[in-house]
């Protein structure tokens, strides 16, 4: 539904992204992950036009240049509302709706969809950042697109926005639409995304579905005794292996929470902790982010 080929950028001689490719089905969140200057933004902004480089995005098949009212078929957030500062939320956001051939009287809705009816009258200049990125959102979602690239949307939000987001970010994707969006909140990605792709010095190095992340690590218990050793003999005698994860826990891998918890019992072994655990988003980030550092 949204796709991207060979997207190339260059500052100043740097190339900062280099030859970027991705794909996000209808129906999907996908994230995209990376430290600070990894590409992540100049990658959405190339995808969208904003910025010019090489590479080819289609959207539903074509280029967004040649959809004749882009902003009803992609919703994008950038960070900042764009705007002059001077101009209210309720004018700016009219101008926006005009602009997308939206009524007007859609701007109401979309405003206290996320909870900022009481900020209609205020300038643009005085937004503070996470309403600011409130009406951001308000704007990327009153064209009712199907396909959305956000950057850092979640970025000065409260709980409750959080919340609002994730579940209006799910609701678009399960409805058939394509979310693309960046973030370092590995929990929130965790939470919400299907894909996520990992960038590091302007490549992609490495994507995967969330599901396939938690079947290639598989299910693993988490414990914690006063006796790591005994406990750790015990493991490898029936097939298992035991690592320590952070001086007090360890990670057992090769047999289930029952399994730990019955063996611990029969060698009078106390454990104090004992968690079955999925793999998630961030151990998967993190593994590749320390491949990326020690080949680097
Ligand atoms: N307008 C610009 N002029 C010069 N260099 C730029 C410009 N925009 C981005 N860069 C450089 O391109 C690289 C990638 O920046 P980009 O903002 O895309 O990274 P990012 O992954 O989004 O980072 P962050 O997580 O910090 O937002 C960085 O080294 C940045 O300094």
């Amino acid at each position: 539904m949204l796709s991207a080929s060979g997207l190339a950028k260059s500052y100043r001689g740097k190339r900062v992204v280099d030859g970027v490719s991705l794909a996000v089905p209808a129906g999907s969140v996908t994230g995209l992950l990376g430290a600070n200057g990894a590409g992540k933004t100049t990658t959405l902004r190339l995808m969208l036009g904003l910025a010019h480089g090489e590479g080819e995005t289609a959207v539903l098949g074509r280029p967004l240049r040649e959809w004749h009212s882009p902003g009803r078929v992609v919703g994008a957030v950038l960070g900042g509302v764009g705007g002059h500062p001077r101009h209210r939320v309720r004018d700016h956001l009219a101008m926006v709706a005009h602009g997308l051939g939206v009524p007007v009287g859609d701007v109401g809705p979309a405003l206290a969809a996320i909870g900022l009816e009481q900020a209609t009258g205020l300038r643009l200049g005085q937004l503070s950042l996470g309403m600011a990125q409130r009406v951001g959102l308000a704007q990327a979602l009153l064209g009712s697109p199907r396909v959305l690239i956000l950057d850092e949307p979640f970025n000065g939000l409260d709980p409750h926005s959080i919340a609002w987001l994730r579940g209006t970010l799910r609701r678009i994707a399960d409805e058939g639409g394509a979310v693309l969006l960046s973030s370092h909140l590995l929990a929130e990605i965790d939470q919400l995304a299907d894909h996520v792709v990992v960038m590091a010095r302007g490549r992609v190095t490495a994507q995967s579905s969330v599901d396939q992340i938690t079947e290639r690590a598989g299910l693993h218990v988490v414990v914690e005794s006063p006796e790591p050793e005994r406990l750790a003999a015990a493991i490898a005698e029936n097939g298992g292996c035991l690592e320590p994860l952070d001086g007090v826990r360890a990670r057992v891998t090769g047999l289930d929470r029952h399994q730990v918890g019955h063996l611990a019992a029969e060698r009078g072994i106390p454990l104090y902790w004992l968690e079955e655990k999925t793999p998630s988003v961030e151990e998967f980030y993190l593994s590749v982010a320390e491949e990326e550092f020690s080949t680097s």
